[in-house]
């Protein structure tokens, strides 16, 4: 039964009282945090400051839909649900509002009439600013036939013009996207979803959800992998505007700070360059750059010592396990040490050659005195030449600060610069050859100068394998900032999303920096580009992940109408999944349509066309998604109003309308069915198609 409107008009005058009184609560809470902020400051506690200052901006933030859920419970409690929780001051206060992300929230998004998590109803409240707008009722008694949560509010949602940034979805997550949302972070979950799923809004909500849950995270911050940076941009409010900064976002290319890729690869070598094998024949060859043993001779204060081989070889075997230069450091400590030793039994041995020849004269005066006896106060046998532990220790540590056996060790046992070490390794068939075809490694050996994409986890792994020199001290103000800073960081947790696209050496990137694989990778093994061969996730991760690893997937198709995802069925079987492309959720009402033209005519039809389609849209936004050889005429045709991207760059973007432009050609580039797969999704609302007869 629907609302009568005076009942829709009583409801949305509740909702607006609650929303006043949310909001005064709001203000007041702010103006105190904004108080305590400045004394923090004045203070000089910067931690307390940082504290506070994230709590204040979570809350500035929460302007918009500071309320937009409620559930009404079968025993009559009843919870609001809103972007972040509000309280009073009194931390034992039940919370004015419910942070979406607490656990009570929850059924917000998954009770359904058959599994009611006993809610009688829940209500999407839409706001515009502090005004309450509208309200939508869902009954949990089985009265309601739609298996959406929140129908209403999800369709204005997705029918709302397309800004060209990513918005939050707070308020109306799926439940299956809430399944993935709230997931167990202890291992590895991989989300294979088809396109407009809403993978990208999974993935975001769940740092924020996992950032709000596991609130020690944010010590070791978040890091959010992309395809592009086009695509970090696109992505780029999502967090923020959640509420989060412990996040660090990065492309594959951009993680190893002072690496830049400077030329494009051949497809080839890229997936040369991708295989699992590298790994181990980067550990060998560094492995092979460690010192041999043999005797060290050191000289401490003009005398001669020599550490013998067997130590030396003890020494090295201690510190095996140790990335390059760490395992030096730790060598080094121990070479001090033994050092301390054989300088102090050096000179017991002097010592006690001093004090034989010592007795010997004794002897003699006493026989020069007729056998008086000698009582003077020391007698050479009672100099003890030992060296007690302090004064080895305090040897060892002049040795630790003494230049000379530094630059001993150094001398010994160099400091490596990753780059040098992967640049030679690239040049050296003789080790490429222990796993590349000879065809292969011509290839490889023939690679101009600079990186490109795939040297970038060859570089990872062998700076890696080398361990920092020198580690670079925290000096950043934010956690985000010192992430990034640092090569070999460690976070919390790692989403990657459009995961498909990663190579088994960039799987190695991503596990290096959670060793404790707690990971969300979500993708489309369908909409997969690259040049690796993958064509299921068991085995694009097989020689990473192995079987450790949950898979969950996502169903319903939110971006592209249905009138355009029943074009995709046959373009993917030609691609050769065995997948069906998801279901639309709803339809736009626009036929997609097609049209040819001659590669002479394409300028003025593309135009034509793409001001068409900005006609219709007006406000909204177009893109253009062609084969790679008319990017850049299309691009100076169309400056800077309209994108024009391959099917790579476009992946994970979307806009209200699409023109792609040469179909065939996109199918004929490496993997083109799934180019054109992605192509063929990246709208909202229409989508026309420009041939080349
Ligand atoms: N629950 C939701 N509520 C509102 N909008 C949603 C929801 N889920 C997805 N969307 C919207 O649907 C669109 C597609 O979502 P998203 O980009 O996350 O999909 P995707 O699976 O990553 O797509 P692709 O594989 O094509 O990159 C976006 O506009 C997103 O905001």
């Amino acid at each position: 039964m629907s609302p009568t409107p005076d009942s829709r008009r009583s409801a949305i005058a509740e909702e607006q009282a609650f929303l006043d009184t949310a909001t005064a609560l709001r203000d007041r809470l702010l103006a105190r945090l904004a108080d305590e902020v400045a004394d923090a400051a004045l203070d000089g506690d910067r931690a307390l400051h940082r504290v506070l200052r994230a709590q204040h901006d979570e809350l500035l933030l929460a302007s918009d839909r500071l309320v937009f859920g409620r559930l009404d419970g079968l025993d009559g409690v009843v919870w609001r649900i809103g972007r972040v929780g509000v309280r009073e001051d009194d931390v034992r206060a039940e919370p004015l509002v419910l942070d979406w992300r607490a656990p009570a929230a929850r059924p917000f998004y998954t009770a359904t009439p058959v599994d009611p998590q006993g809610q009688a109803r829940r209500r999407h409240i839409r706001t515009e600013g502090a005004v309450v707008v509208g309200v939508e009722d869902e009954p949990l008694d089985g009265s309601s036939a739609s298996d959406l949560v929140g129908e209403g509010a999800l369709l204005a949602a997705l029918d709302r013009r397309r800004t060209g940034r990513m918005s939050t979805a707070v308020s109306t997550l799926q439940r299956e996207q809430d399944e993935v949302v709230r997931a167990d972070a202890s291992g590895p979950l991989i989300v294979q979803g088809g396109p407009g799923t809403g993978k990208t809004v999974v993935a975001l909500h769940r740092v924020a959800y996992l950032l709000f849950t596991h609130r020690q995270l944010a010590e070791r911050a978040v890091l959010v992998l992309g395809p592009s940076p086009r695509f970090l941009d696109y992505i780029a409010q999502v967090l923020p505007a959640l509420g989060e900064t412990a996040v660090v976002s990065a492309t594959c290319d951009t993680l190893v700070p002072g690496a830049e890729v400077t030329r494009a690869e051949d497809r080839v070598v890229s997936e040369i360059k991708g295989r699992a094998a590298w790994q181990r024949a980067l550990e060998e060859r560094v492995a092979a750059l460690r010192p041999r043993p043999r005797d060290l001779e050191l000289r401490w204060e003009g005398e001669r010592h020599v550490v013998d081989r067997a130590v030396v070889a003890q020494l090295l075997a201690s510190v095996r396990a140790r990335p390059h230069h760490r395992a030096r450091t730790a060598f080094a400590e121990q070479l001090h040490q033994v050092l301390a030793e054989l300088i102090a039994e050096h000179r017991e041995a002097a010592l006690a050659e001093v004090e034989e020849g010592f007795e010997d004269i004794l002897a003699r005066v006493d026989r020069g005195l007729g056998g008086a006896a000698h009582d003077g106060p020391a007698t050479g046998s009672d100099v003890d030449g030992r060296l007690s532990e302090e004064e080895v220790d305090e040897l060892r540590a002049a040795i630790a600060e003494h230049p000379t056996i530094a630059r001993f060790v150094e001398h010994w046992w160099p400091t490596l610069d990753a780059g040098e070490v992967l640049r030679g390794f690239l040049a050296d068939p003789v080790p490429l050859g222990g796993f590349l075809t000879p065809g292969e490694v011509a290839l490889v050996v023939a690679e101009p100068r600079g990186w490109s994409s795939g040297d970038i986890p060859l570089l990872d792994a062998v700076a890696d394998l080398l361990g920092d020199a020198d580690p670079a001290r925290g000096r950043a103000e934010s956690i985000a900032d010192r992430a990034r800073a640092q090569r070999g960081w460690t976070y919390g947790h790692v989403v990657v999303d459009e995961a498909q696209e990663l190579s088994e050496m960039q799987w190695h990137m991503v596990l290096r920096r959670c060793p404790a694989r707690s990971i969300t990778a979500v993708g489309d093994i369908d909409q997969a580009e690259a040049s690796h061969r993958h064509t299921s996730w068991a085995r694009a991760v097989h020689a990473t992940l192995g079987e450790s690893w949950t898979a969950a997937e996502l169903t319903i198709c939110y971006r592209t109408p249905s009138e355009v995802m029943a074009l995709t069925a046959p373009v993917l079987e030609k691609a050769g999944s065995r997948n069906t492309p998801p279901r639309a959720v709803r339809s736009s009402g626009v036929t997609p349509w097609e049209r040819s033209t001659t590669t002479a005519d394409l300028p003025g039809a593309a135009r034509e066309a793409v001001a068409e389609l900005a006609g219709r849209r007006r406000g909204g936004t177009v893109g253009v998604v062609t084969a790679r050889a008319h990017v850049a005429p299309l691009k100076a045709l169309l400056g800077n109003e309209f994108p024009v991207l391959t099917a790579t760059e476009a992946k994970g973007l979307e806009w209200d309308a699409t023109l792609v432009v040469d179909p065939e050609g996109i199918t004929a580039e490496p993997r083109g069915w799934n180019g054109l797969y992605v192509a063929l999704t990246r709208c909202t609302q229409e989508l026309g198609q420009l041939r080349i007869a």
